[in-house]
C-alpha cells in the first residue's frame, strides 16, 4: 500500500486518521492526540498497531481502497470504522470579506478587540481541513488533549523564519486586509488543537513577539480566562510557545493561578477573532480552564447579547490559530 493518509470513521466518535510514511511507520491521530506506529501488510489485511496499543486491521477492497475494519486493544475489540483516503484540500480560496475591527472593548481596561464571524461557515471549514492535513509529525505529540503546531520557525527562536503554508498566508491578508491586524505582517503562526474539555496553563505570550495577538477560534465555543499579571510572585511572565526542540506547546513559565483569579473572561465563539494589544498583550495572563462546559458567567466581557449570560456552552473540539509578528534576530 502506497503512503499516504486515512482518515477513519466511527459512529458516536471524532474523525481519526492513520498515515502511512514510506519506511512503514506511521501516525494515528486523535483530537489532541497524535501517536506514532507501524503498519503491517498480511495477506487481505492492512495492520496498523499504534504504540498506545491500539490495532487498527482493515481489509483490503479490490479497487485498494481501505473500507471497512476493526479497532482492537489486546485482543478486545473497541469498535469498527470505516476509512478512505483524504485527498489534499483545495487551494483555500478568497475567503468571504471579514468584517471590520470594532473598536476595543469598553468592559476592559486594556486593548482587547472581539470580531464574531470572523469566518463564514464554508471558510472555517476549508481552514480545518488544511490544519487537519498537515503530517502529524509537524505536530508536537499532545499531553492534556491539546497538541500544537508551528509555522514560521520554532517558536523560542528569535528571528529564525519560514514560509508559510498557502493557506495560513491567505489567512494573514485576511487579517490585514479587514483591518484586523496593524503594523508588521504576522510572521508566526500556532495552532492548537483541543480535544472536548481540554484547557491551557495561563500565560503570556512572551517579548519575543510585537505586543500584538490574533486568535481564530475553529470548531466548538470556549471560555478564555484574562488574569492581571501580579507585581511579584504568583504567575511568572515567560514565552508561552516553549522551548527548543520539542517546538510549540510546552509552557516555559507556569505558575500559580489560585491565588490569581481571572479579572475577566471573554466567550470565545466559534469562527470568531480576538485580537490582544499593546498592555493587553503584555501585562494580561491568557488561559482556558479545563472543563467540558462553559457557563457564562458576570466576568464575561464581549457579550453581544445580554440574554447569553447564564449559558452553559458545552466544549467541542476547538482548534485555535494564533498569529504573532515575530522580531528578527539581533544584528
Ligand atoms: O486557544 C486559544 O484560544 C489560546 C491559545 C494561546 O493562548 C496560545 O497558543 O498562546
Ligand atoms: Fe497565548
Amino acid at each position: 500500500m502506497m503512503a499516504g493518509r486515512w482518515v477513519l470513521q466511527r459512529r458516536g466518535q471524532p474523525e481519526e486518521a492513520l498515515e502511512r510514511l514510506e519506511d512503514g511507520s506511521g501516525w494515528l491521530t486523535r483530537t489532541g492526540e497524535t501517536v506514532r506506529g507501524r503498519w503491517k501488510e498480511l495477506p487481505g489485511l492492512l495492520r496498523f498497531v499504534a504504540t498506545s496499543g491500539d490495532c487498527y486491521d482493515g481489509s483490503v477492497g479490490a479497487d485498494a481502497q481501505l473500507v471497512h475494519g476493526l479497532i482492537t486493544r489486546t485482543g478486545r475489540v473497541l469498535g469498527r470504522f470505516t476509512a478512505f483516503p483524504d485527498t489534499p484540500p483545495p487551494p483555500l480560496a478568497a475567503l468571504t470579506a471579514p468584517p471590520a475591527l470594532p473598536p476595543a472593548l469598553a468592559a476592559l481596561p486594556r486593548s482587547v478587540h472581539y470580531v464574531p464571524q470572523f469566518l463564514s461557515a464554508d471558510d472555517e471549514a476549508a481552514v480545518l481541513r488544511h490544519v487537519r492535513a498537515v503530517p502529524a509529525a509537524r505536530w508536537s505529540a499532545g499531553a492534556h488533549g491539546r497538541r500544537t503546531l508551528n509555522f514560521g520557525g520554532r517558536p523560542s527562536e528569535q528571528g529564525e523564519s519560514e514560509a508559510l503554508p498557502e493557506w495560513a498566508a491567505s489567512l494573514c491578508l485576511a487579517l490585514m486586509q479587514s483591518g484586523c491586524w496593524a503594523g508588521e505582517p504576522p510572521n508566526h503562526v500556532l495552532v492548537n488543537e483541543y480535544a472536548s474539555g481540554a484547557g491551557l496553563d495561563p500565560h503570556t505570550d512572551g517579548p519575543l513577539y510585537a505586543a500584538r495577538v490574533a486568535t481564530l477560534s475553529l470548531g466548538s465555543d470556549v471560555v478564555l480566562d484574562l488574569h492581571r499579571v501580579p507585581k511579584e510572585g504568583g504567575l511568572r511572565p515567560g514565552a508561552a510557545w516553549g522551548e527548543g526542540g520539542g517546538g510549540a506547546g510546552e509552557r516555559e513559565a507556569e505558575g500559580d493561578v489560585d491565588g490569581c483569579p481571572p479579572f475577566a473572561q471573554l466567550l470565545l465563539r466559534r469562527r470568531s477573532l480576538h485580537v490582544m494589544c499593546d498592555d493587553a498583550y503584555s501585562h494580561c495572563w491568557h488561559g482556558i480552564t479545563a472543563r467540558k462546559h462553559d457557563v457564562v458567567g458576570p466576568l464575561v466581557a464581549n457579550l453581544q447579547h445580554e440574554d447569553e449570560r447564564g449559558e452553559t456552552v458545552p466544549r467541542g473540539p476547538r482548534v485555535s490559530i494564533v498569529f504573532v509578528h515575530k522580531f528578527a534576530a539581533p544584528a
